[in-house]
């Protein structure tokens, strides 16, 4: 009899690292759990429950998705096959990122910029998979992850219907249509989403004391909302509205998300793009490979970022009643010159104090 359940390439089935014994200075984040979403009145107490989150920290996570820990486990396994072909094969020249041109799908190698004016070299290598759509067929997809295609499409859906029912807090929180925020980031859409897979590789003691232990730079997100499923391993930190630098926990069987620069730009900064950054892990875990799982959700090409019109936002201030003098910038526009200027370098340097600009739209990376 033939079966139902599509047959799955056997790969080697993936556990999660030990959480760390070591007691770090944790964020408080707020836990929302989205299985009250449909629930009466469900919608409406997330809101208000996110609100506070989203205007204070710009990181929270999210629990109740209804996604099987087996089938985040198989992209966990999936993206270890992946990072252990022969150098050769995974980074291969045709599916390489192209930063001349601002385009981060495809494979970023690791080894090839330079760390904070020093000669240590960058740690992490990562694999960007564009969504599967016929607007997106001539990006770059690598041959090996192209045999786990169905499953990849799945989980980037999977990880759909978690930003729709988030964008559409978000819309609440701000007064506005419901799908205000959905319609503008659709599936079928073009845009720079994609599914990531990244690897950090363990560093000395001694190089990474010369670099203040960075691993990931201190940044915010380029698009609208990130998705990174739980890690245990220790070492991604945000800066807070104190402005100190603490820890994010792991959150069983959660999803950890944050606001964006796009989405800030939306809601007039009201959504904090959090600046967040990553550093060696404590004692106990800083000898592995760091594996990480993402969603990175960017606005459609064609869309037009401009502060929306907010009930809520226009009350506060914080924009004005006519909006029709503000000039909106494209999505596509935004996004690609927004990675071609932070990663086309041979140096990570430290980008405090440093401006980006594009139209009307501009960040600070971190504030000197
Ligand atoms: O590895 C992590 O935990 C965070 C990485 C990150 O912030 C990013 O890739 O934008
Ligand atoms: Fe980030």
């Amino acid at each position: 009899m033939p079966s139902a359940i599509p047959k799955q390439i056997p790969l080697p089935s993936w556990t999660p690292p030990a959480k760390t014994q070591h007691e770090l200075p944790w964020a408080e984040l707020s836990v929302i759990d989205l299985s009250q979403f449909d629930s009466p009145g469900g919608k409406e107490k997330l809101a208000d429950q996110l609100k506070e989150a989203v205007s204070r920290d710009g990181f929270f996570s999210v629990t109740g998705t209804d996604i099987p820990a087996e089938e985040v486990n198989r992209q966990y396994a999936i993206a270890t096959a992946f990072f252990n072909l022969p150098f050769e094969e995974r980074g291969c020249p045709e599916s390489r990122c192209d930063f001349a041109k601002g385009n981060y799908f495809g494979y970023r190698a690791m080894h090839e910029k330079k760390m904070k004016g020093t000669d240590i070299l960058d740690n992490v290598e990562s694999i960007n998979i564009p969504k599967y759509i016929p607007s997106l067929s001539s990006e770059p997809r690598h041959p090996f992850l192209e045999q786990f295609s169905s499953e990849l499409e799945a989980f980037q859906h999977r990880s759909f219907d978690v930003v729709r029912k988030i964008f559409t807090l978000f819309a609440l929180i701000l007064e506005l249509p419901a799908s205000y925020f959905v319609d503008r980031h659709l599936y079928d859409d073009r845009s720079e989403d994609h599914l990531r897979y990244m690897r950090y590789h363990p560093r000395s003691l001694l190089d990474d004391a010369k670099i203040d232990n960075t691993w990931s730079r201190s940044h915010t997100d380029f698009g609208s909302l990130t998705l990174l499923w739980s890690q245990n391993v220790a070492g991604l930190q945000i800066k807070t509205h104190d402005g100190d630098w603490r820890y994010v926990r792991p959150v069983d069987g959660g999803i950890i998300c944050n606001v964006g620069d796009t989405l800030s730009f939306w809601s007039a900064g009201y959504f904090k793009s959090t600046i967040h950054r990553v550093v060696r892990p404590p004692p106990d875990q800083d000898g592995n490979y760091r594996v990480g799982l993402f969603y990175f959700v960017r606005p459609g090409d064609e869309v037009d970022i401009a502060p929306a019109p907010s009930p809520l936002l226009k009350r506060m201030g914080m924009v004005p009643e006519d909006l029709s003098s503000i000039k909106p910038v494209k999505g596509y526009e935004y996004v690609r010159e927004r990675v071609r200027n932070y990663h086309d370098h041979q140096d990570y340097a430290d980008r405090k104090g440093q401006k980006f600009r594009v139209g009307d739209l501009e960040i600070e990376d971190e504030v000197a």
